[in-house]
């Protein structure tokens, strides 16, 4: 299998215990993979290590088999910073113009390019306006299109989608599942987790500086085993013999928009080993007389991942 990205005990202090410790990743071709963490885990350490922006004190990084930094692993890149800052009187066009130059890009190839771009971000109509002018969510889509401007084999994307509206984002992530299709690995750094949720293959947490968690996305979205049921006539006594008959626990959810009905409508929920105790379960409640309205499985996000994950570890934070 080719590697996009390889890390060996990657680790980086900035002098104050700070940045990462022990990094090894793994992430193979055309995979999109997310990264996630708290402020301050060390993300973008992570990634300013694999472009070749700072060294790391210990361990090495290979980007497509080159070391990270080095000319030829550089020409693969493609690179959205956090936090950038195009000059305000230049336009998109000529911010684009100066990087094309930096990638050895020309004349009428740089200008297909550029205008193509633009378009595909969805900022072709103001070009030529300067970027004093532009919106966050549109220097945002500049600073994506820069990124894709010498076709990168791998785009490293830290907070891509962090001043878009809804629409912006839903554009953004239909360019990145494109990107994918073509073949490109994506790495995303991002607090939205609907947005690694929707477009990445795997996921790592990093907390403090350290890899604490990694996994399939769709494994940690299927890992959950809790099912809902909204039932109606149901009795404390029927709701005691639940538990008993199917030795697990069972538990009321409140009603959203109403207090505890008096034995009248409820949802509840209940934690199943098997996919299959789900039938079980319906009948056992149809046959003790009550009305089954709903079935529905609690949806594990990466939010309850993340929050499980980091619960009661200390996060490094900015407060630190
Ligand atoms: N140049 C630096 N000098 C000293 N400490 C730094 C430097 N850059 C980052 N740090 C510290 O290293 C830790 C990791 O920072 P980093 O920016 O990598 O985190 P992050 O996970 O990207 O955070 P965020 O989600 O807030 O962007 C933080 O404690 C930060 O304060």
């Amino acid at each position: 299998m080719s590697y996009a990205i390889e890390t060996f005990s990657l680790t980086k202090n900035y002098g104050n215990g700070r940045g990462c410790h022990d990094v090894t990743l793994r992430i193979p071709a055309g995979e999109a993979f997310g990264f996630l963490g708290p402020n301050g885990a060390g993300k973008s350490t992570i990634v300013k290590m694999l472009v070749g922006l700072t060294s790391p004190t210990d361990g090495k990084a290979l980007v497509f088999g080159q070391p990270a930094g080095s000319v030829e692993a550089r020409r693969r890149i493609g690179y959205l910073p956090e936090l950038f800052r195009y000059p305000g009187w230049l336009s998109g066009e000529e911010a684009m113009q100066f990087h094309a130059k930096l990638c050895g890009m020309k004349g009428s190839t740089a200008k297909r390019r550029i205008n193509q771009l633009l378009d595909e971000v969805g900022i072709g109509q103001r070009g030529r306006d300067r970027i004093k002018g532009y919106s966050k969510g549109m220097q945002q889509r500049l600073g994506l299109a820069c990124a894709l401007l010498n076709d990168p084999d791998i785009v490293f994307l830290d907070e891509p989608a962090s001043a878009l509206d809804p629409v912006g984002r839903h554009e953004v992530r239909e360019l990145l599942q494109r990107l994918r299709k073509e073949g490109k690995t994506i790495f995303l750094n991002s607090h939205l987790l609907e947005d690694v949720e929707q477009l990445c293959d795997r996921v790592a947490l990093l907390n403090n500086g350290r890899i604490l968690s990694e996994g399939r996305v769709s494994d940690v979205l299927r890992a959950s085993s809790r099912w809902r049921f909204r039932v109606g006539g149901m009795t404390p006594e029927m709701l005691d013999w639940l538990r008993e008959t199917m030795i697990v626990a069972v538990d009321i959810v409140p009603m959203e928009n109403s207090e505890m009905p008096a034995w009248g409508e409820h949802w509840l929920e209940a934690g199943l080993a098997e996919d299959e105790q789900v039938g079980y379960f319906n009948r056992l409640l149809i046959e003790q007389g009550m009305t089954l309205y709903e079935t529905q499985k609690v949806k594990s996000s990466l939010d309850e991942w993340f929050l499980q994950a980091v619960s009661g570890l200390e996060h490094r934070g900015e407060n630190r």
